[in-house]
């Protein structure tokens, strides 16, 4: 078998789709491929064995707020796929150099992305970086803690409608919350609030709804309701997809809302943060059933760049050794000092692989915690807990959608 990788032209994009649904086991039809479509899809990368495209990878180009409130852009890696017939035989490896050649082409100094299992990429030199959790709420556990009483107003909005509303609240949110990404018109239409059959596959309408706050929209959600019955009972599901407030009066309102819709037995929403502020909105949390897992997946594709594009709290220098076998030009030692990184001779005070780097970047996880499982050695006395703060985010970072 003679491989070949490069990227891909536009009239194979429908064959790089199909590869990533045949792999991934996802109908492929036409909808498919326009939510594919968006305008941040800006790398499509392929091994072709002959003719035939066996392998893809891809790559979004969004701006990812990360910890100081700076939302560079970064690569979000995605569509990535091999046929079940070539498996196992090194062509992901090539389409991952591939990809990160055509991120760096693009001056992009961070990859992130979602895994479909969370044993796939840590070769790659990504780190988990941060925790996402579904939730199960009973409607007997909705009540909340008393808190003040606002004048809320909710409507239901079309696709349409809803672009607008939503993206602006979203922009302001994202400003402030490490790991969200920036939306284009095509990615709200596209992956959000459009709803075409393809993609909806049986499952029920979407609901849209604004939330306003004396005259001004302030929170959204959009969310299905699923209907059965048990016996003469309507057992309906609230599966919330997604619900963004730009305040903690909003939030408290929006959630509210969403707990109070008749005939609702269960509550679902998934993806959100570990500090989601519903755990001091309950007045029983324990009734809310978290399962939390990996999120983000973060990985440093130029060490002294990526350190330097977020921004830290007060704290001395710090010195890193950083090991990466994948990209070993970022295999060294940096000084970070005074928000800036930079290659050095000096003594290191911490070695790391690049991975747990990418763990810490966003503020998820801290030093002293991956160094209790072995991952970081602490050279100079102090060094984790400087570092630790130094990094600290006062939010957990949260990417609410799968890309
Ligand atoms: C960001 C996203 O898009 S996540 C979506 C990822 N896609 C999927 O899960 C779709 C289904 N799976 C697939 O298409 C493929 O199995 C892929 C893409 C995960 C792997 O592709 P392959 O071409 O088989 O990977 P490749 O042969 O390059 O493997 C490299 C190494 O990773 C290991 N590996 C690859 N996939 C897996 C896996 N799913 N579980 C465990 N190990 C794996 C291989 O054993 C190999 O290890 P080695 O270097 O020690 O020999």
């Amino acid at each position: 078998m003679s491989l070949e990788f490069r990227a891909v032209a536009a009239h194979e994009i429908s064959d790089y789709v199909r590869v990533v649904c045949t792999a991934m086991g996802f109908p492929f039809n036409p909808d498919r491929l326009g939510r594919s479509s968006v305008p941040e899809h800006e790398i499509r990368y392929a091994a072709f064995d002959g003719d035939m495209l066996v392998g893809a990878a891809g790559s979004f180009t969004f701006r990812m707020t990360v910890p100081g409130g700076v939302s560079p852009e970064i690569g979000g890696l995605t569509h990535v796929g091999v046929l079940p017939t070539h498996r196992r035989r090194g062509i992901l490896t090539g389409l991952m150099r591939g990809v990160f050649e055509e991120n760096r082409k693009r001056g992009q100094a961070v990859s992130a992305l979602y895994a479909s299992e969370g044993v796939i990429y840590g070769r790659y030199g990504y780190g988990m970086a941060s925790l996402g959790g579904d939730i199960e709420l009973p409607r007997h556990g909705t009540a909340f803690v008393d808190g003040p009483q606002v004048d809320a107003h909710v409507r239901y909005v079309t696709e349409d409608e809803s672009i607008p509303l939503f993206s602006s609240i979203w922009d302001r949110v994202r400003a402030e919350s490490p790991g969200m990404c920036s939306r284009s018109e095509g990615w709200w239409r596209g992956r959000r609030v459009g709803d075409p059959d393809g993609v909806r596959a049986g499952r029920p309408p979407l609901q849209r709804i604004v939330l306003e706050l004396e005259g001004r929209p302030a929170g959204y959600a959009f969310y299905r309701s699923a209907t059965g019955f048990d016996g003469f009972h309507l057992v309906n599901t609230l599966d919330i997809v997604e619900a963004i407030a730009d305040s903690p009066a909003a939030t408290r309102a929006l959630w509210r809302w969403l707990l109070d819709l008749d005939l609702v037995t269960t509550v679902k929403a998934s993806l959100l943060p570990p500090d989601h502020p519903l755990f001091f909105l309950l007045a029983s949390a324990r009734d809310m059933r978290m399962r939390v897992s990996d999120n983000l997946w973060v990985r440093l594709l130029d060490v002294a760049a990526a350190l330097s594009q977020r921004k830290y709290n007060e704290g001395p220098p710090i010195v890193f050794h950083v090991n990466d076998t994948f990209v070993p030009s970022n295999t060294g030692r940096y000084l970070l000092e005074n928000g800036t990184a930079r290659p050095t001779d000096l003594a290191p005070d911490l070695s790391l692989d690049v991975n747990a780097l990418g763990s810490a970047y966003l503020g998820g996880f801290t030093f002293t915690q991956m160094a209790r499982a072995g991952r970081i050695l602490e050279h100079t006395p102090g060094a984790l807990r400087s570092a630790d703060l130094l990094f600290h985010s006062p939010r957990a970072p949260w990417c609410p959608e799968i890309f």
